[in-house]
């Protein structure tokens, strides 16, 4: 009957290396109880991708985490889009589709592509050997996404550890989530006193979710919440998606000579990265009736775990999953989730991408690792602490 896994996906061996739990998981079936937590896992890509176009059987509004709204307090307010179900969500989900829409970013596309020339220009005026995670992968997202939100400069630097921890807390209350603790309430203190109207500088996307509640698209009430989710979704997720295909290059150097050759492949470079690495490696849903899956029954009001790093690499849907290449198109991929609650943002990080890796190969022929890497772990995210590049100039 109902294939078992008693592994805990959140352990920090697990963290280090998931390939084989993932493995596993498929492996066993289309539905797997994880005895860890008591929670069904999906790994396949069919029905992982089934369960997020599914919002009706597969509801947010109860936490995305592991935590049960139905039944446990939320730690912080939940969020008006990532925790929330039609018809709720539409209205939010409305205003940042306008806000963060590829047409509303047009303006800053040069900013940001000569904001990408001016960092590689300083990294490489340091010398041909770096840490790309600060060099790069963090100090691009810090360099032009909190301006183009509209922060004030004071505070940015609680920005990562903010996500960091929020990414912490959709998993188990473990080492990881008691890391954090001490300093949430502080954190998340921070972030709202940044979403109210006066802390926004005009222009920026906040100022633009302030100004549709204005028109009242969503209500004055809502308008923080929904800038809040800026802050907590913006910026670890693209730090950690920058840095996996600063990783995927260095260690396939084909695949960098054919982005030298082709730079227009910048951009679905960015999204084979997020299929490969998966950054955001897992969310929950809660079943809303008893759902079907293969000749399974998940009980209503179950929390299920959906694998999207793990659907990422399945062999039923990928050729080669495990192989990073440019010459695949990685489109369906669930990096970026599916259906209603697909990532708002995913534009806003693949215009960073694009900006960063063709200011890169412009003035980079070769890129190596120069010494062992080393990962970052946290509940949700897929992260490096330090990526040790050794480029050579063009
Ligand atoms: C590599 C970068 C990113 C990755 C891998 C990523 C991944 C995801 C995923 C997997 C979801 C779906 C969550 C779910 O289905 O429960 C999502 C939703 C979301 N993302 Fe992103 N994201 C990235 C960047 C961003 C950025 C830059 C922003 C903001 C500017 C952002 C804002 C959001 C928001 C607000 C949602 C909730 C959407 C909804 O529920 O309707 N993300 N993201
Ligand atoms: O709305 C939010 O607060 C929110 C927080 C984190 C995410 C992750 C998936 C990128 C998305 C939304």
């Amino acid at each position: 009957d109902l294939p078992t896994n008693n592994t805990d996906p959140f352990s920090h061996e697990v963290l280090e290396d998931p390939a084989p739990l993932h493995h596993e998981l498929r492996e066993a079936g289309p539905v797997v109880r994880l005895t860890a937590y008591g929670v069904y896992a999906l790994a396949r890509y069919e029905q992982v991708h089934a369960a997020l176009v599914d919002w009706q059987g597969f509801q947010s509004a109860a936490g995305v985490g592991l935590s049960n709204f139905r039944f446990e307090e939320p730690w912080r307010p939940p969020s008006l889009l990532l925790e929330a179900d039609p018809p709720r969500h539409d209205a939010p989900r409305r205003v940042l589709q306008k806000v963060l829409s590829p047409r509303s970013l047009r303006r800053l596309r040069d900013q940001w592509l000569a904001d990408g020339d001016t960092l590689v220009e300083e990294v490489l005026a340091r010398g041909t050997e770096f840490d790309a995670v600060p060099a790069l992968a963090e100090a691009f997202p810090l360099r032009v996404f909190p301006d183009a939100v509209g922060l004030s400069p004071e505070g940015r630097e609680n920005l990562l550890p903010l996500g960091d921890h929020n990414f912490n807390a959709f998993g188990p209350a473990n080492d990881l989530v008691a890391k954090g603790a001490p300093r949430v309430a502080e954190l998340m203190g921070w972030a709202t006193a940044r979403c109210q109207r006066d802390a926004l500088s005009p222009g920026g996307f906040g100022a633009q979710i302030w100004s549709a509640a204005d028109r009242g698209e969503i209500t004055t009430q809502q308008a923080p919440l929904v800038t809040r989710s800026l802050l907590l979704a913006g910026v670890d997720t693209t730090v950690h998606g920058l840095s996996a295909v600063l990783y995927a290059f260095a260690t396939n150097p084909d695949q960098w000579r054919r982005l030298r050759a082709q730079p227009g492949l910048a951009r679905v470079a960015f999204d084979e990265a997020v299929r490969w690495e998966s950054p955001v490696q897992t969310f929950f849903r809660t079943a809303t009736s008893d759902i079907r899956v293969g000749e399974h029954v998940i009980p209503d009001g179950q929390k299920i775990l959906m694998f999207l790093g793990a659907a990422n690499r399945d062999p039923r849907r990928w050729t080669d999953p495990d192989v990073f290449d440019l010459g695949r198109d990685p489109s369906g991929h669930v990096g970026f989730g599916m259906g209603i609650h697909q990532c708002i943002g995913q534009h806003v990080a693949r215009l960073e991408a694009e900006a960063l890796l063709t200011a890169l190969a412009k003035r980079v022929r070769t890129i190596e690792l120069a010494a062992p890497t080393k990962r970052h772990h946290n509940n949700t995210l897929r992260a490096w602490a330090s990526i040790p590049l050794r480029v050579g100039l063009a």
